[in-house]
């Protein structure tokens, strides 16, 4: 495994990035928890300036400072923009790791923490689409989606593939601002795409058929899928394709976009897991039809939005739209007009983790009053008691700050873990996860890179309600296909016993993206 130097980062020009203490800062909350280890809000004493410190987590290298740290503090040392997240330095904790009690805690021998210090986002997309009633406008979701294509156009035309975009990695502030973070599987390519890299990145619902059939030459195309992915789950409401192992992905995959054939797509047959996952018969693409015709959803996606995820969602990744053309795209220049940022409503601070311990209080009383209710059936004389319920619907987090905007209908619905590559948390499906838990991951902008959000002309129109779901809707889970075309599982796929990570079953999929996860991954 590569390493630095114990105590040493040596990835700086400033002579400041690693010699201040974190000291330097008051915790405020914790606001994330993740693969690395915590996020918090934090406060520079003498500024006042509030900031997220990530910490680093040490405890599992032994080796030495983290690959992941030491590839997200590089790669955004060199990036630079409105939408991807700024680093600002790196901060030690002078001591020995003291827990609670203020006893040391051991098998960190750095003897103190290393933190990253981010400017601070009021929120990250997953968090703020789960809060109760929220609804997202249809410029708003123009909006987003115009500075996430931004952000990554930024990042390709730099050559930084991200590799784990999905809505928790997508931070706002309450300027409307979007930037993508998070950059701890990203990694440099060139453009030659000779270089062998590792498909187990992406978070599973987010990651793309190419790296699902064991490709190892890829490029920005991986990033678009997952965009793709994100767009559609901001128009329908709830995550699209949410599989709950590799297998099943793909097979979801290709019942919503048609199994891949040497015609659609040159080459796919020689893919190294083809044959292992060669679909039973072939499936027509259907990606149109589904959106078009919702049951249940709160937009319908119009021709443009349409016309843009079907070419998002492009199996073949020679064929897939790229960021720059995707920003070029008719549904940005056709009314309504992606909304300026600066009059997005702004909404009390919504992270992931956040949302999530809410839900988990919100269940906790909910059994609370349900166990009192059965204790006090018996007796029939007494009054009845309150259920949770009430107290729930007067306390409407989801509604903004401002009420310049839409009005919020309530729905309930964090999804609090979040699945990751292969294995990790879950806001999404995995296993048992109470219909929660997130899958497992396992030059400049051409005119679009730092400029403002230009209005494009023919004033505001009236936006209908809609908006990404927080109805608790069906969350992960989702098995199998129905339409009997799974992968050729008997064979023996790729995904049985040898990945790391992986147990020598499909559902498996705990873990982190850490060294041990990935082993050598690049
Ligand atoms: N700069 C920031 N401002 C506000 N919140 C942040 C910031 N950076 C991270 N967070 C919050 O912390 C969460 C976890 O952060 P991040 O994804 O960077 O950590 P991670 O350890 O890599 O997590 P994961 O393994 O889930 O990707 C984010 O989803 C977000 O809610």
């Amino acid at each position: 495994m590569a390493a630095a130097g114990p105590g040493q980062l040596n990835l700086d020009e400033s002579p400041s990035w690693g010699s201040r203490g974190v000291d330097c800062f008051e915790k405020l909350e914790q606001i994330g928890e993740g693969t690395y280890g915590q996020v918090f809000m934090a406060k520079e004493t003498g500024t006042k300036e509030i900031v997220a410190l990530k910490k680093i987590r040490m405890d599992n290298e032994r080796e030495g400072f983290p690959i992941t740290a030491i590839r997200e503090i590089k790669i955004l040392k060199k990036l630079h923009h409105q939408n991807v997240i700024n680093l600002k330095e790196i901060v030690t904790s002078p001591g020995p790791e003291r827990d609670e009690q203020g006893k040391q805690i051991d098998g960190n021998k750095y003897k103190g923490g290393i933190y990253m210090v981010f400017e601070y986002m009021d929120h990250d997309l997953t968090g703020l689409s789960d809060r109760p009633g929220m609804r997202f406008t249809i410029p708003q979701i123009k909006c987003y989606m115009r500075q996430l294509l931004t952000g990554l156009h930024y990042c390709h035309i730099n050559q930084v593939l991200h590799r784990d975009i999905k809505g928790s990695n997508l931070l706002i502030d309450n300027h409307g601002i979007l930037k993508l973070a998070d950059f701890g599987l990203a990694r440099s390519f060139s453009n030659d795409h000779n270089a062998h890299l590792t498909n187990r990145v992406i978070t599973l619902w987010y990651r793309p058929p190419e790296l699902l059939l064991g490709s190892t030459q890829y490029g920005p195309a991986v990033d678009m899928w997952s965009v793709g992915c994100i767009f559609a789950e901001l128009l329908f409401g709830k995550p699209i394709l949410p599989g709950k192992n590799e297998p099943e992905q793909l097979t979801k995959i290709f019942e919503l976009c048609g199994t891949p054939d040497e015609l659609s797509w040159p080459g796919v047959t020689k893919m190294p897991w083809y044959n292992n996952f060669k679909p039973s018969r072939s499936i027509k693409r259907r990606v149109k039809e589904k959106f078009v015709s919702l049951p249940v959803c709160y937009y319908s996606f119009d021709r443009h939005a349409l016309d843009l995820l079907e070419r998002m969602l492009t199996l073949d990744p020679s064929q897939r739209i790229s960021a720059k053309d995707a920003l070029d795209a008719e549904y940005f220049w056709t009314d309504p007009p992606p909304a300026d940022p600066q009059t997005l409503p702004k909404y009390e601070s919504s992270h992931e983790f956040q949302t999530k311990k809410r839900r988990q209080q919100q269940r906790q009383a909910d059994e609370v009053a349900k166990r009192q209710k059965t204790q006090h059936q018996p007796h029939a004389r007494l009054p009845p008691i309150q259920q949770s319920g009430q107290l729930h619907s007067q306390i409407r987090p989801g509604q903004p700050m401002n009420t310049s905007h839409h009005s919020m209908a309530a729905g309930p619905s964090h999804n609090y873990g979040k699945p990751r590559g292969p294995g990790g948390p879950n806001r999404y499906p995995q296993g048992g996860n109470q219909g929660g838990g997130y899958p497992n991951r396992g030059g400049q902008g051409g005119g679009y890179s730092s400029g403002p959000y230009s209005q494009q002309g023919r004033g505001p129109p009236p936006y209908p309600g809609g908006g990404m779901g927080g109805t608790g809707g069906p969350r992960g889970g989702g098995s199998g296909s129905g339409y009997g075309v799974g992968p050729n599982y008997q064979q023996g796929g790729p995904y049985g016993a040898s990945g790391p990570g992986r147990g020598p079953n499909y559902s498996q999929q705990g873990g982190s993206r850490s060294q041990q996860q990935y082993g050598n991954w690049q």
